[in-house]
């Protein structure tokens, strides 16, 4: 994106700069060293365990000789039991701390992240997405890091420390128990052979069935005015037998191969061959009983030792595609934060010769456009539908920054004014108005959090919000948002406008925000907007073109272009694009009246 048009952008987008590692071992490092030490310590704990083991076989051979005193060692594998749990416990705790802070620091992060990328960009992705990876993804990290990481410390250490062992007390039995490992592995990687394809598949169902689940619920308003459900149902139904069908498929590839290897790892196997391994090398005089003893102790788990890897695979695969995930929101090119804080010199704005284009998309949503909005002056934006109205208005905030020319305000790049600045002159009222789940106050306040009561019920009459409000059960300290009170499209737009009001910046930006009001609100929307427009700069669109009859400049847009500008009634005079825009609005008018008056005829 060319930023060569804003002055004094100090810093580019991060993509610019080199890609960094990814994968969840890179994702840990600001914690790496509690994880390598938890690790550590969980295999430290595993080798104690194993050397009490040992120690075990020790006392027994103590017992069984000349002089039964074997005390001293028993001390010893208490001691080794106790150290091992210690270090095991310690492990948990330190993975446990490192998974903590890891999932602050992913969190701060991507927050810190979130209020810095594109708008626009959050609204693309939509909060669904972004709210699995803020919550399950980093929530998947947590738990890897919790319990995996000391796991897989404990399953490589074992297997080896006991083979070391093994080959101390008796090489011919460590043989052996190898040998059974070694079969056990192999089995377990025919159980596990396409496992790559048939995970992919998995997931790619799984992923299916979310989707599926998602649509058959949101739309099911929408769907059960249509038909009965059928069709978002059978989609649903669909995902689920294709589900099915890759369980089948997997079980049908490894179940048997499976089974076996659990039987061969399981303790009972090594057990045996031990048994008879060491039965006759004992009655041929090769091996003394308390070698043999210490063999069945610690061989025994050797093979069992390894099973937990066969989930711990899942669980790093698993891990990984939500590391990834962090790792691309991460990757989000950030607007670049001026260094050069320019301020307003005074409420007007204008785009100078704004080109811009949409991800992904060739054409550009505006082209070459430029007008001047003069201070505590109407500006209409108009035309028909994909003409570039939106995307102008959502400009200005900064959704997005433009690929060439500039936005300014008092004659300052927008991409100059510090962002907090910027908020301080200019309030948007967009459609989709948003509440917070606080007290209506709260949410009115966020304008200004610094207002009076006064100052917030002041803003709530001119608003036309505060009647309802204090009609509501506990007036202005009801709740509001997801799990508050319920209130119309229309209220929730006269509390965005009260909060708007509250704001009180020179420029106002809005954005259709009478389209979907019912007529007793749409009357009190209209007033609370008059009074958010008094003695300010405005930026409106809006589709009922008789809202914007007065305004002092309407600009035209079709195509990404601005097509013509000037006042109302120059511009039905020139007959042109508005011009044929007015004519169908007031046909639409006329047809609505001709219809209600055959009606009431
Ligand atoms: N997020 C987006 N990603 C890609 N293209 C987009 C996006 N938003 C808008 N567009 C495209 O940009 C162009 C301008 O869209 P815009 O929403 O600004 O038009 P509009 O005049 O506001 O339309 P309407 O009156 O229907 O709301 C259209 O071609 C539209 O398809």
């Amino acid at each position: 994106m060319n930023t060569s048009t804003c002055d004094t952008c100090a810093s580019h987008y991060e993509s610019a700069q080199p890609a960094p590692k990814r994968g969840i071992w890179a994702l840990m490092r600001p914690v790496q060293q509690r994880i390598h030490l938890a690790m550590g310590l969980a295999a430290l704990g595993a080798v104690s365990g194993l050397a009490a083991v040992a120690v075990l076989a020790v006392v027994i051979a103590q017992l069984l000789g000349p002089d039964p005193r074997p005390w001293s060692w028993a001390v010893l594998a208490v001691l080794l039991t106790g150290a091992s749990f210690f270090l095991r416990n310690q492990a948990f705790t330190l993975s446990h701390m490192a998974a903590f802070h890891l999932e602050t620091i992913l969190r701060t992060d991507l927050a810190e992240r979130m209020a810095r990328v594109p708008l626009g960009y959050l609204l693309q992705i939509g909060t669904g997405a972004l709210t699995k990876v803020m919550q399950d993804d980093v929530k998947s990290l947590h738990a890897f890091v919790a319990d995996t990481t000391p796991m897989i410390g404990r399953c490589v250490a074992t297997p080896l420390a006991t083979l070391a062992l093994m080959l101390f007390i008796d090489w011919r039995l460590a043989l052996l128990a190898l040998g059974l490992l070694g079969l056990g592995i192999l089995t377990m990687r025919l159980a596990m052979r396409d496992h790559v394809e048939l995970q992919r598949r998995y997931d790619d169902e799984r992923e299916r069935i979310n989707n599926a689940v998602i649509e058959f619920v949101q739309a099911m308003p929408v769907v059960r005015t249509f038909d009965d459900g059928a069709t978002s149902f059978g989609r649903y139904q669909k995902a689920l037998d294709g589900f099915r069908d890759v369980l089948a498929k997997w079980l049908e590839v490894s179940a048997v191969s499976a089974k076996i290897s659990i039987l061969i790892l399981g303790p009972l196997p090594t057990l045996l061959a031990l048994t008879l391994g060491g039965m006759l090398l004992f009655t041929g005089g090769s091996l003394d009983f308390p070698d043999w003893a210490a063999a069945l102790l610690l061989g025994t788990g050797m093979a069992e030792s390894l099973m937990p890897l066969m989930w711990i695979n899942h669980f790093i695969r698993k891990a990984s595609a939500s590391a990834l995930r962090i790792q691309e929101l991460q990757a989000v090119p950030m607007l670049p934060v001026s260094m050069g804080r320019r301020k307003p010199r005074d409420a007007s704005v204008s785009f100078e010769q704004v080109r811009f284009a949409y991800e992904g998309r060739a054409d550009n949503a505006l082209d070459g456009v430029s007008f001047h909005v003069p201070a505590g002056s109407i500006t209409a934006l108009v035309g028909p539908s994909g003409a570039g109205k939106t995307t102008v208005a959502r400009l200005i905030p900064r959704f997005w920054d433009v690929a060439d020319g500039s936005v300014r305000i008092g004659d300052a790049d927008v991409r100059d004014i510090r962002p907090e600045d910027l908020m301080r002159h200019v309030s948007f009222v967009f459609q989709d108005t948003f509440l917070f789940n606080d007290t209506i106050a709260a949410n009115i306040r966020m304008g200004r959090p610094e207002a009076t009561d006064t100052e917030v019920e002041n803003a709530t009459r001119a608003a036309q919000a505060h009647d309802f409000i204090a009609a509501l059960p506990q007036g202005y300290h009801t709740l509001a948002g997801d799990r508050g009170v319920r209130l119309s499209g229309g209220q929730r737009q006269r509390i965005t406008i009260a909060r708007a009001i509250l704001q009180n910046c020179p420029v106002v930006v809005l954005d259709e925000a009478t389209a979907f009001a019912d007529p007793e609100n749409e009357a009190a929307i209209i007033t609370a907007l008059a009074n958010l427009m008094r003695g300010r700069t405005v930026i409106i669109i809006a589709h009922r073109l008789s809202t914007i009859r007065d305004a002092d400049q309407i600009v035209v847009l079709d195509r990404g272009q601005m097509v013509e500008q000037g006042r109302h009634d120059d511009l039905v005079t020139a007959n042109g694009v508005y011009a044929g825009l007015w004519r169908s609005y007031e046909q639409a008018q006329g047809w609505t009246l001709g219809r209600n008056d055959t009606n009431r005829a």
